[in-house]
């Protein structure tokens, strides 16, 4: 059996065609959307995702803001940088890349984020509205993952699912969104502490890697038929690896690649997230 792939890119186009006529109208009563990136140093990586953010966001009529700072920013100069956002009129909603450099006190930052403006839906209280069971902004991977999934009308109710890594990104709310009675799924999340992740996984009808280890997930832990997604991004020598191993594609049923996955669901509803926040700002 060779999987059918979930096409990423192509369900984030679907995305930005829904919400192009939902800016459209906010711009027609004078309000433009803009989004926030706060960049801290120079990792190529980062620097690329913010780049490819801030150019989805161009393609909609959402305006950028970006705040590119110095490896050196002190703790102090930083929070002064998230006030200046909080009380910006024209950043409706913004992200602060991760990770933060080493010597910046990142949960410290990441609550003087003003919820209403939380673009990655990670803070401490709009997490607590979802674990509540209220309306927040929701994390962008996790709810990428599920629109996803529910674009290729892979079933989730009632499916078991298992999650590899706790990250607050990506496993701990991936746990959150799948368990609510919207989604129905039943969720074991594995972590390093996991006996025998090769048994956990076997047992799964949907996997979702994102540990950040090259290839973790190898065809002999996939039952066949199941739905894979490869989520995890590691930049080794060789380029940038998924935690799934490309064979996984024979045997599984449904398939994300890594790149053209998960990650352009998770900068799609990003924007989503900045077009609710404007919405609800305009009331
Ligand atoms: N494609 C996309 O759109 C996105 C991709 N990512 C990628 O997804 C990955 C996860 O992100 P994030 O949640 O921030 O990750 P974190 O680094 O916060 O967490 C990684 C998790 O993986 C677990 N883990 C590590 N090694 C193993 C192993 N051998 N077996 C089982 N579990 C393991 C860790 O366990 P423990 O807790 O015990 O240490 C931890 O819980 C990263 O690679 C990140 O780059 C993130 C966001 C978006
Ligand atoms: N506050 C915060 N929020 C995040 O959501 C966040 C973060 N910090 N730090 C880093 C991780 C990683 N991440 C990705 C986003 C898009 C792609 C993506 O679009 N990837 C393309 C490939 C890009 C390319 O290689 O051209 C793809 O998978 O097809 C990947 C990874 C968000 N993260
Ligand atoms: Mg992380």
């Amino acid at each position: 059996m060779t999987a059918t792939i979930l096409d990423g890119k192509a369900t984030k186009n679907a995305i930005f065609e829904q919400l192009r006529p939902r800016v459209d109208a906010l711009r027609e009563r004078g309000i433009v959307p803009g989004l926030g990136t706060v960049l801290v140093g120079d990792d190529p990586g980062s620097a690329m995702y913010v780049r490819s953010k801030h150019k989805d966001c161009a393609q909609l009529g959402i305006n950028s803001i970006r705040r590119d700072l110095p490896a050196e920013i002190t703790q102090d100069e930083l929070a002064k940088v998230i006030d200046e956002l909080n009380a910006d009129p024209d950043c409706t909603a913004y992200i602060v890349q991760l990770p933060l450099p080493k010597h910046i006190d990142a949960n410290a930052i990441l609550e003087r984020i003003d919820p209403a403006k939380d673009a990655d839906g990670l803070h401490p209280v709009n997490l607590g509205r979802l674990v509540l069971g209220k309306e927040a902004p929701l994390p962008c991977t996790p709810h990428g993952i599920i629109r996803l999934l529910r674009q290729y009308e892979v079933p989730i109710n009632g499916a078991h699912v298992v999650v590899v890594g706790r990250g607050i990104t990506v496993g701990r709310s991936m746990g959150l969104l799948l368990t609510r009675k919207s989604e129905n799924a039943t969720v074991t999340l594995c972590h390093t502490g996991t006996k025998d992740l090769a048994a956990e996984v076997r047992r799964a009808d949907i996997v979702i890697a994102a540990a950040g280890v090259p290839a973790l997930i190898t065809p002999d832990m996939v039952k066949p038929g199941a739905a894979v997604l490869d989520v995890g991004v590691s930049r080794t020598d060789s380029g940038v690896s998924g935690d799934v191993h490309p064979d996984v594609r024979e045997i599984a049923g449904f398939f994300s690649p890594n790149p053209g996955g998960v990650g352009p669901m998770t900068r799609a509803l990003l924007v989503s997230n900045v077009v609710e926040a404007a919405e609800r700002a305009a009331g």
